[in-house]
């Protein structure tokens, strides 16, 4: 399996309909792949909270409309990264949408956990509640947002779900790059699957992005890992190895579920 994530670059230079296009344009320039991944937020930028409210989309709005038709005009499965969504009747989302080869909408995913503690994403956008897995030729996909990554449950869920290869769109902070690698790779080998974790490049809001899109196998190897700035980082993989992984080092078999709380001595 051949995957394409496109670290775009996000800065204020450059207006959300050109990098829209430019977006377009990078996921058709990947036909031949079976899935394209693009970043959280990067019409935007994760952290432009001032333009989540003046670029919010509807679900169906000029996003979703470019991304349906760049992916059938590639004939790739595409991950199309995260919009702000204006639901009509909620508030402000930050949600994923996945297209199948033909350009039809195959799920979307409102990120569960918003980050900002108490300003930003955090306050301005509501929570998604539901779990998403998507059935590729080939493997299940998983799907979760940025800050999500540190949510090991999150992850476990969606294994439990039946999910192969967890893909992560994100909008990480160069400050916290280090975690943005150790929770990939925790992700992969707590959960035996592969990861795919996309993230932007350039800096937007006075926040330099970390870039260091990744790829990690089943056992914590990294198989492909991007620099900083703008670049299509493309891997192949093999799906198969989840299940080989799983077998030989049956790890998740042993899950202890359903503890009892501490008990006081005396
Ligand atoms: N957009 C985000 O979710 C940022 C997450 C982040 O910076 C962190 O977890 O650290």
């Amino acid at each position: 399996m051949r995957a394409s994530l496109i670290q775009i670059a996000v800065t204020e230079g450059e207006s959300v309909e050109s990098r829209r296009q430019r977006a377009a344009a990078l996921v058709r320039e990947q036909a031949g792949a079976d899935l394209v991944v693009l970043p959280e937020l990067w019409t935007t930028g994760a952290f432009a909270y001032e333009e989540f409210g003046r670029q919010a989309e509807p679900l169906e709005g000029p996003t979703y409309g470019a991304m349906a038709k760049a992916a059938s005009d590639a004939g790739v499965w595409l991950h199309a990264g995260s919009i702000p969504e204006r639901d009509p009747d909620g508030p402000l989302y930050n949600t994923s949408l996945v297209f199948s080869p033909s350009g039809e909408p195959a799920a979307a995913y409102r990120k569960i956990h918003r980050f900002g503690f108490d300003k930003g994403e955090a306050v301005l956008m509501g929570a998604g509640r539901d779990l998403v897995t998507v059935r590729l030729p080939g493997t299940t996909i998983g799907v979760a947002t940025c800050y999500d990554l540190r949510f090991p449950e999150l992850f476990r869920g969606l294994v439990d779900a039946g999910a192969e290869t967890l893909v992560i769109p994100a909008g990480w902070p160069e400050r916290r790059r280090a975690h943005w690698t150790l929770l990939a790779k925790a992700r992969a080998v707590e959960n035996q699957a592969f990861v795919l974790a996309c993230g932007t490049a350039g800096t937007h809001a006075g926040v330099p992005q970390a870039g260091h899109s990744i790829v990690v196998d089943p056992w914590g190897e990294v198989l492909a890992e991007a620099g900083p700035g703008e670049e299509v980082l493309t891997v192949e993989f093999d799906p198969a190895k989840v299940a080989a992984t799983r077998e030989q080092f049956p790890a998740l078999k042993d899950r202890v579920l359903g503890l009892d709380p501490p008990r006081r001595l005396g």
